[in-house]
């Protein structure tokens, strides 16, 4: 029989027997409220609720003993003058990660030479935080929005608001359910960050954010990898209510398309048509930008378009051998998703996509309850929004002489979206750019300017401006090359046009903004 983790009330009363020895001897300070520890230990385990308390000693110890007494006994009277308080609770609940020991799960040291000494041994110099295993990683959500997280507007809203929905149906229902949520939308449109944030907010016990190179990092083969994603799922369940947020499902479940291109195709365009065609059509589209199947080819009507480079965009001549995919991932993932678990446990499942489209086609989607679609930035507003705060909070510690000001920002997002829709991850990148490029460009001239703020209602001396924002925005457009399979369109475009004796064309820019 499965003995769950402790509730609250449970927890506090794991507490107050683990520190009751300290309290006998009034070592326990009176500030100690262990229904708010209780309440910050969440899905921790008796044995883990044990070593917070022991963790909190050692902490006591250090900040109140004299070290020349390291490796004594301790007298009645050294503990006299010891006392543990909340904040050496709190410190044992937030220290940094890198001091972790996993006190319950077989980390304690047989080094017992003293009492004082064991526990320094477990706890290490600086004492230890104690996380739990089935518990909350506080620190890997915002590991995915590292410049906070910014509502720049409607979009926004709609988004997080719908997914707050579904959070607060889990507090509010005493139904056991699994939940399933996918959020689609572009690359880099903010899917993940979204989750993550979703996670954050739930206040759930039990939250983890699973990407596929924790996967891959960890185990090899289907079986292997649908073992640990089952590990991962059996644990949130030991909670009563979890989120798991499954980061790029396509690149979980291995998802990609293979195209193969026809063999003899650039073969066949050679022997169907005279050199002078070939030449003609190569030289109308200077270069070899998109495929041209045979029959359209040998089309009069076909022929007339070539001599209008605009027109003329037509179909890779592809052989489609489908999607592959790893089943046995899928298979599981979707048996979670249709798991229905045992009375009081909930889990709100998360996963994110930017290939929804495909997903569907294969009817890979159908097992998620619902789809939220996660726009990319489209109004000027949202992008000044962006815009202002980014620059503010990205280079914070030089903020004042990076930031974009208003008129700029404001210029900069009508420019920009005027040009389309630009995803999250493009915008910070521009961002981010232009800021390199001006720091490089002023530590080779000149030294840098203090970074304190300039005097109120004055311009700061080195503040990115439009222009620069706006020259790494048209670089990133003017590089970007839109290849829809750029192997065999580039290999191909080369075969034909030495056929037809041209240079090898040079690859198209596009903008994909
Ligand atoms: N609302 C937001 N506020 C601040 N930063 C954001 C916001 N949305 C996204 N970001 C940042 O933009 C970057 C890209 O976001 P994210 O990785 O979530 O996109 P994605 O849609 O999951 O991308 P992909 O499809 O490539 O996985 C990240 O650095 C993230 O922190």
């Amino acid at each position: 029989m499965e003995i769950g983790l402790p509730d609250e009330q449970g927890r506090q009363q794991i507490l107050r027997i683990h520190t009751s020895k300290l309290r006998e001897s009034e070592c326990l300070g009176e500030d100690v409220d262990l229904a708010e520890v209780a309440h910050e230990t969440k899905n921790y385990s008796g044995a883990e609720l044990e070593g917070v308390v022991k963790a909190a000693v050692s902490h006591a110890l250090f900040q109140r003993m004299d070290l020349k007494s390291l490796g004594q006994a301790l007298t009645p009277e050294m503990l006299r003058n010891i006392k543990v308080t909340q904040q050496d609770f709190r410190l044992a609940l937030t220290e940094v990660r890198s001091h972790c020991l996993q006190v319950s799960h077989g980390c304690m040291s047989g080094v017992s030479v003293t009492p004082l000494t064991r526990l320094l041994s477990v706890h290490g110099p600086h004492g230890a935080q104690v996380i739990p295993l089935y518990g909350v990683d506080r620190e890997q959500a915002p590991q995915f929005f590292p410049y906070g997280m910014i509502p720049y507007g409607p979009a926004f809203d709609r988004v997080m608001r719908a997914g707050q929905a579904v959070i607060r149906m889990f507090h509010s229902t005493p139904n056991s359910m699994t939940y399933s949520l996918l959020l689609e939308g572009d690359h880099g449109a903010g899917k993940t960050a979204i989750a993550a944030m979703l996670a954050k907010e739930s206040e759930f016990p039990f939250h983890k954010i699973i990407t596929p190179k924790d996967i891959t990092s960890r185990a090899a083969g289907d079986a292997g990898k649908v073992q640990l994603l089952n590990k991962w799922f059996d644990d949130s369940f030991k909670s009563k209510m979890s989120m798991l947020v499954l980061d790029d499902f396509e690149k979980l479940i291995e998802l990609s398309h293979s195209c193969a291109l026809t063999q003899s195709h650039s073969l066949t365009i050679a022997q169907s048509h005279s050199l002078a065609h070939c030449r003609t059509i190569a030289l109308a589209h200077n270069q070899l930008h998109h495929y041209t199947p045979t029959p359209r080819f040998s089309n009069p009507s076909t022929l007339a378009l070539a001599h209008n480079p605009v027109v003329l965009s037509l179909t890779p001549h592809t052989h489609s051998t489908g999607p592959r995919f790893s089943n046995p991932i899928l298979q599981c993932l979707q048996a979670w998703m249709a798991y229905t678990p045992q009375a009081g446990h909930k889990l709100l499942i998360v996963s994110t996509t930017s290939c929804y489209e495909k997903l569907r086609t294969y009817e890979m989607a159908d097992g998620f309850t619902e789809v939220i679609h996660v726009p990319c930035l489209a109004s000027p507003a949202d992008m000044e929004a962006v815009l202002k705060v980014v620059t503010a909070a990205m280079f914070f510690v030089t903020a004042a002489r990076d930031c974009l000001d208003d008129a700029d920002a404001h210029r900069a997002a009508a420019d920009l979206s005027s040009c389309g829709e630009i995803p999250m991850k493009k915008l910070l990148s521009l961002i981010q750019r232009a800021q390199g490029e001006k720091s490089s460009t002023a530590t080779a001239t000149t030294p840098i300017p203090s970074p304190a703020p300039s005097p109120a209602g004055t311009p700061a001396p080195c503040r990115l401006t439009y222009d620069e924002l706006m020259a790494q925005f048209r670089l990133s457009r003017d590089s970007v090359v839109c290849m829809p399979t750029p192997f065999s369109l580039q290999r191909d475009a080369a075969a034909l046009a030495a056929q037809v004796g041209l240079p090898a064309p040079a690859a198209t820019s596009t903008s994909t903004m």
